[in-house]
């Protein structure tokens, strides 16, 4: 079938550190620099309100010296009206950088989804079929995520603490170096806690998350496979499969969740330490006169200034690295090469007779088994071709390169006698259309799903196509006619109704060529006329290609081509092939046992 493979070959996204930081940042910066007037008046905001934040306290130390211990009262509405410039202007710059920053990082982010996007629908479908959905997915969700909410935030605090941290070490040493020294000597001991603590959370989270998983996992899976857990009576079990991982996830949230609780206890109990050995110090010092009691308070302030930025540091410093391997991965994406677009000199057909010849046609995938093997035939217009063979044989290979998904390795496809490499690609899928066995619906009106096959045709154009399609009928009967809106999935029409609005997308398209991928399995026999009749309106005067899994319904071709292992084995009508009592024929009464059979 015309569909994707998905491999498990993808697990590019479970790296977690970025292999190669300074090149990501370099080029992360590539997407902020068109905002960096914005990040400079952010950084120059954050150099000043962490400036605010240490003067703050200087002052009011200060201020103590002047007015409770020396007693004097110059000056004194001066000194306060210049507190509460500090502390409002301090308010005003942390919400300034804030909604700067948030600025820069949502342009960034921004810019890189566009990008990000945009590469998805130029790059090849080899891409695709090598990795698995979800992985890429998360790439456009999740690494993007976690890039924004690190420069939303993150990035800036950054700075903010390191400067903070800076700062209030240089003005402690300036005013007391010995007691300076006594208020780092918490930080080791901070370190080693904070680190003692965040070894066994890290490891109770990751326990955590990974019974979160498992259990969406399962959830999803119970959800979705209802009727067959119905069917099966497994209702007893996937309870008590449940309940177990409920009780596993139970476990580790309360370990994690306690874990984490002990870091606020811990850094009060040192934050408590260091005030009193700073006023146990600081106050011997004030009593031998070498500091005045205002430097005893500016010490309390700076300390627990201190301990925060060093806190935030640390933890921010981890979802730093884990955003750059996020961005790491979403570069990885950009920087596949697109798919080849057109040859230089490619040119548009305007009108496509329908002749199709391949020509010696050799094709891998893997460049280790060939998918094909010295393919040549030769398809007249109009002529309906239908592709047959055991599965794994090639046919779908045959329409992946009619298609251009992928170009032969050897020999050439010509279509109306112009090599396909010399048509440009767009061109060449405008003049095809695919009814294909799962009928993809995006989310819409049955108007917009119709008119999908060409984005111009008009309302009429639609109903008519509709009409011959088959699917006017019940589309009239849906409470909102043309106008109902189908679920992505397609749930609320049948199976049946759905390759109808599929037919009706290729009449639309008005293709020269057309794909079918037999498009009439597990459909009640009312239906399958009525897609039959309108398969055969569709496919009148055009070159048809179908893919046959049930062998019943390729009779009526004008040829059969026979592959095996890559290789056109045998080619004509049916009744030709039936007589030569070859491949096809033994196909074809292993296939009709198994049809009596089932
Ligand atoms: N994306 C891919 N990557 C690698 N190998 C592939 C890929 N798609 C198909 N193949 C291999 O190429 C060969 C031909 O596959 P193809 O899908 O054309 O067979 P098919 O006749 O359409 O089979 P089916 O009836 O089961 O859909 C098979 O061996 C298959 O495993």
């Amino acid at each position: 079938m015309l569909r994707p493979r998905h491999s498990t070959l993808a697990t590019m996204g479970q790296k977690r550190k970025a292999r190669d930081s300074i090149g990501t940042l370099k080029r992360l910066w590539s997407f902020v620099s068109p905002q960096k007037g914005w990040l400079l008046a952010a950084i120059i905001i954050v150099i000043i309100s962490s400036g605010l934040s240490l003067l703050g306290p200087y002052v009011v130390g200060k201020a103590i010296d002047r007015y409770i211990v020396e007693r004097r009262t110059d000056g004194f509405w001066m000194v306060l009206a210049l507190l509460l410039f500090i502390y409002v202007a301090l308010s005003a710059s942390t919400f300034l950088q804030n909604y700067w920053m948030i600025g820069v990082a949502q342009k960034t982010v921004y810019a890189i989804r566009k990008q990000l996007f945009r590469h998805f629908h130029e790059l090849p479908i080899s891409f695709f079929d090598k990795r698995q959905q979800g992985e890429l997915m998360s790439r456009i969700t999740n690494d993007i995520d976690n890039m924004s909410q690190t420069f939303n935030s993150t990035a800036i605090q950054v700075i903010s603490s390191a400067l903070t941290l800076a700062g209030a070490i240089g003005v402690m040493v300036w005013l007391s170096p010995l007691l300076t020294l006594v208020t780092l000597l918490i930080v080791p001991m901070m370190y080693a806690g904070m680190k003692w603590i965040t070894n066994r959370t890290q490891k109770r989270f990751r326990e955590q998350q990974r019974c979160l998983g498992e259990m969406n996992g399962f959830i999803e899976e119970v959800i979705s496979g209802q009727k067959v857990v119905k069917m099966f009576s497994q209702e007893r079990r996937m309870i008590n499969d449940f309940l177990q991982k409920n009780e596993q996830l139970k476990r580790a949230g309360f370990w994690a969740q306690t874990y984490s609780g002990f870091i606020p206890k811990l850094m009060n109990f040192l934050n408590n330490l260091s005030f009193a050995l700073i006023a146990g110090v600081g106050g011997v010092l004030a009593l031998k006169g070498i500091i005045s009691i205002g430097v005893i308070v500016v010490f309390v302030e700076y300390a627990r200034q201190f301990t925060r930025p060093l806190n935030d540091l640390a933890n921010q410093w981890n979802t730093l690295l884990s955003a750059l391997a996020g961005a790491e991965r979403v570069f990885e994406i950009l920087d596949t090469p697109k798919e080849e677009w057109d040859e230089t000199g490619a040119i548009s057909l305007g009108h496509l007779q329908g002749k199709v010849e391949f020509d010696h046609v050799v094709f891998s995938y893997d460049q280790k088994r060939d998918a094909l093997r010295d393919v040549s035939f030769s398809v007249s217009p109009g002529e309906t071709v239908a592709l047959v063979g055991p599965t794994g044989a090639g046919k779908t290979t045959v329409l992946q390169l009619l298609t251009r998904f992928y170009d032969p390795d050897r020999g050439h496809i010509f279509i109306d006698g112009h090599d396909g490499r010399s048509i440009k690609r767009a061109n060449l899928r405008a003049h095809m259309a695919f009814v294909l066995q799962d009928t993809f619906l995006f989310e819409g009106t049955i108007r917009d799903n119709i008119r999908y096959g060409r984005l111009e045709a008009s309302d009429e154009e639609v109903e008519q196509a509709a009409k011959w399609a088959n699917a006017h009928s019940f589309i009239t009967k849906l409470p909102n006619g043309y106008d109902t809106v189908l679920k992505q999935d397609g749930s609320g029409i049948s199976q049946g109704q759905r390759q109808l609005l599929a037919i009706a997308r290729a009449m639309v398209a008005n293709p020269s060529i057309l794909i079918l991928d037999e498009a009439t399995s597990n459909i009640d026999t009312v239906t399958e006329m009525k897609i039959q009749e309108a398969l055969e309106r569709l496919m009148k005067g055009r070159t048809c290609f179908v893919i046959a899994h049930r062998l019943n319904t390729v009779q009526h071709a004008d040829r059969i081509l026979v592959l095996n292992e890559g290789k056109i084995v045998e080619q004509g009508t049916h009744e030709s092939l039936l007589k030569a009592k070859g491949f096809y024929y033994e196909l074809y009464h292993s296939h009709l046992q198994k049809e009596e059979v089932s």
